[in-house]
């Protein structure tokens, strides 16, 4: 009896590596110009070449700028460009994939990813970012590296690794409607803490996961490493399957049936046992607004802040224990990110925006996780939605998401973001981030103060 995290492991484990390590093989790698260029000038520096080009993809995400036309090397942060330039160059010496600004599968490496069929179920994928993560949603054994371990996988197509502990978070009963991946993934961090997943490798299953579309499944895992796990998974299913098929580097139809026979085994053993199990009642999940600067200060829009909780937090944020975040007036709004920049997010968004405008004196700022994503919503009409809205509609990238020098919000700007951090500084010195999901951050952009989607649509005589 063998949980999917075992077996992953295990057709991937190459031998014993000693001092508690195991050696595994990797299949795929993905680098961004933030952490990969560096990866691939030291590898090259020191003589090595890239084992397998073909497993290797680079794409522009972080430093890239989010204005629309933006110049091949144009970056939203001074110095930027040099990121950019050296990456390319890079890559292009290492025979390497490229998906390079101005390609149309441009993206968020994390979005790109499963868009191009990159990340599969049964895969080893790794990338020198945190939120690599998100891949697991697929049923791939995806985890968020460092550089040199980047440039070590590169070189001979393995990593050391210490096995994890094994977390089951069991999500039983339904998400109310409106209640979304996000919202999930933030009531699990608040309720165990940001340190509850501890380092282990998480499957979530139950009702509630099932019923998750594979969007809502990437968001529940992106934000692991917020929970402090190792990586999360979701086990393949049909609408795994259902998504995966056709895209570019997923099998053939030729290859179709060995893959599926493979895929089907991707499961958890009846009876296996996990180190840690953790049940939530998704029944009990209400739309979710962080407060602090940590995702763990969050709480449910209406309820109020701890009484004891961190001072240090709670006067970055210019709030006062025991009082509610719900009303306070907001100066900037960002939906976006590869926690919430796919088309069902933007959709979510769009449907509360929809005939409305953003409240006076907001800065809201939608940018698309992909290219694919931006062209899909554009084919839909929802850029046309957020524009008359009065937001701002980007060119794709990390954007907002975290503050790299460059263009961000004045210092002291109340801002709902659908990102995954709010650390002190994140999306720029002094800026105030409040975690949401798009529908609350949409619904508080036009209310002008943190709101809940149901306020807004019953004013508005909608619902
Ligand atoms: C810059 C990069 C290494 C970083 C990460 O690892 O997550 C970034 O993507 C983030 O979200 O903070
Ligand atoms: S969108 Fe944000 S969290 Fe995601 S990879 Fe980019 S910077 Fe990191």
């Amino acid at each position: 009896m063998a949980t999917l995290f075992d077996k992953l492991w295990d057709l991937h484990r190459v031998g014993d590596a000693g001092d508690g390590e195991d050696l595994i093989a990797i299949d795929r790698l993905l680098l961004h110009e933030r952490t990969g260029g560096v990866a691939l000038k030291s590898l090259a520096a020191n003589g090595h070449p890239v084992l397998d080009p073909a497993r290797v993809f680079s794409i522009m995400d972080h430093i890239v700028s989010f204005r629309h036309g933006r110049g091949r090397n144009e970056a939203r942060s001074p110095g930027g460009e040099a990121f950019i330039l050296e990456t390319r160059e890079m890559a292009q010496k290492a025979g390497i994939h490229l998906i390079d600004t101005d390609s149309p599968a441009q993206g968020i490496v994390h979005v790109v990813a499963p868009e191009l069929g990159i990340a599969l179920p049964g895969l080893t994928l790794v990338c020198p970012d945190s939120h690599t993560c998100s891949l697991g949603a697929l049923g791939a054994l995806a985890w968020g590296i460092g550089s040199s371990d980047a440039e070590h996988a590169m070189a001979t197509g393995t990593l050391r690794a210490a096995k994890p502990r094994q977390m089951h978070i069991r999500v039983s009963g339904n998400l109310a409607p409106g209640v979304s991946g996000k919202d999930l993934a933030l009531y699990i961090i608040a309720r165990f803490g940001a340190d509850g997943g501890k380092r282990c490798a998480i499957e979530y299953s139950g009702d509630a996961i099932r019923d998750l579309s594979i969007e809502g499944r990437l968001t529940l895992c992106n934000m692991a490493v917020e929970f402090a796990a190792f990586t999360a998974l979701v086990a393949p299913d049909a609408k795994t399957l259902d998504y995966i098929r056709g895209r570019v580097f997923a099998p053939s139809a030729a290859q179709e049936e060995a893959a599926l026979a493979h895929w089907e085994e991707l499961c958890t053993d009846p009876g296996a046992v996990f180190d840690e199990v953790l049940e939530v009642d998704a029944g009990k999940v209400q739309p979710q607004v962080s407060w602090g600067t940590s995702p763990e200060d969050t709480t449910a829009l209406r309820e109020a802040i701890p009484a004891d909780a961190s001072t240090r937090a709670l006067s970055y944020m210019g709030l006062k224990p025991g009082q509610s975040v719900y009303g306070l007036p907001i100066g900037g709004a960002f939906i976006g990110s590869c926690t919430n920049g796919r088309l069902s997010d933007l959709k979510a968004a769009a449907e509360i925006l929809k005939g409305r405008r953003i409240a006076p004196g907001v800065r809201a700022v939608c940018v698309p996780g992909s290219q694919a994503v931006s062209r899909e919503a554009e084919a839909l009409g929802i850029d046309r939605i957020f524009i008359e809205a009065g937001f701002e509609w980007g060119a794709p990238g990390c954007a907002m998401c975290f503050y790299a020098g460059g263009e961000t919000f004045p210092p002291g700007t109340r801002v709902m973001s659908s990102t995954n951090r709010n650390f002190e500084g994140r999306q720029g010195p002094g800026v105030r981030t409040h975690l949401a999901s798009p529908a609350v951050v949409a619904a508080s952009a036009v209310a002008g103060m943190i709101c809940a989607p149901s306020d807004i649509l019953v004013a508005g005589g909608v619902a």
